[in-house]
């Protein structure tokens, strides 16, 4: 599997580092309060229970899965709901947690979606953010690399499913997209 990667982007110890860096500072923002972060499936799950590890305040959890129509390597910003929260959001902080930001569709859709609930407040943190490919205006509250636009896999994110358990972030090589 690790053959098929042309280069690492983000090693796994800058990753450690920077989940710990996210989770501290979402501490001190949310002190007192029991945020409900909400994992965006399947990408986000290593980031998100990383996460919450690096935190010290009460939180809850919940999990929704979207799809967007489109090419394997593309986002379509169609958004269709797969999975809806299990939780009533009305009058909570929410932390919506993604592994990539890429075009924005998928999250601008969800945001829009969410904010007609009633909620208290929402937040967005992603690991890896990629603003040259940015399709809709969308910036991410808290974010843990700026990275090139490349597509990317390892550490919950996939190419046709797979190399979602890669422990760091890396560059396909070419042939592996061509077949
Ligand atoms: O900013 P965008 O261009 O909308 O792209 C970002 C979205 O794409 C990825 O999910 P994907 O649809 O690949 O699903 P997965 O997390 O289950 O792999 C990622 O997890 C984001 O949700
Ligand atoms: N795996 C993966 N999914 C994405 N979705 C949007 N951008 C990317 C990317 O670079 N890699």
């Amino acid at each position: 599997m690790e053959n098929d990667i042309k280069e690492i982007l983000i090693t796994k110890e800058e990753i450690e580092a920077k989940v710990k860096e996210l989770g501290e500072t979402l501490s001190k923002e949310y002190q007192g309060k029991t945020p409900l972060m909400v994992c965006i499936l399947k990408g986000a799950v290593l980031f998100m229970a990383d996460l919450v590890r690096n935190m010290d305040i009460e939180v809850e959890m919940d999990f929704m899965a979207v799809s967007s129509y489109g090419k394997s390597t593309e986002s379509s910003g169609v958004v269709r709901i797969l999975k809806d929260l299990d939780t009533t959001v009305e009058g909570r902080d929410i932390i919506i947690v993604e592994d990539i930001i890429d075009s924005g569709l998928t999250l601008s859709y969800l945001v829009e979606m969410l904010k007609g609930r009633n909620l208290n407040s929402i937040k967005i943190v992603t690991l890896l953010d990629k603003p040259h490919r940015r399709k809709v205006d969308l910036k991410p509250d808290l974010s843990g690399f700026t990275i090139p636009d490349e597509f990317v896999v390892g550490y919950g994110l996939d190419y046709a499913e797979k190399y979602r358990n890669i422990p760091y972030i890396g560059v396909l090589k070419p042939e592996v997209y061509s077949g």
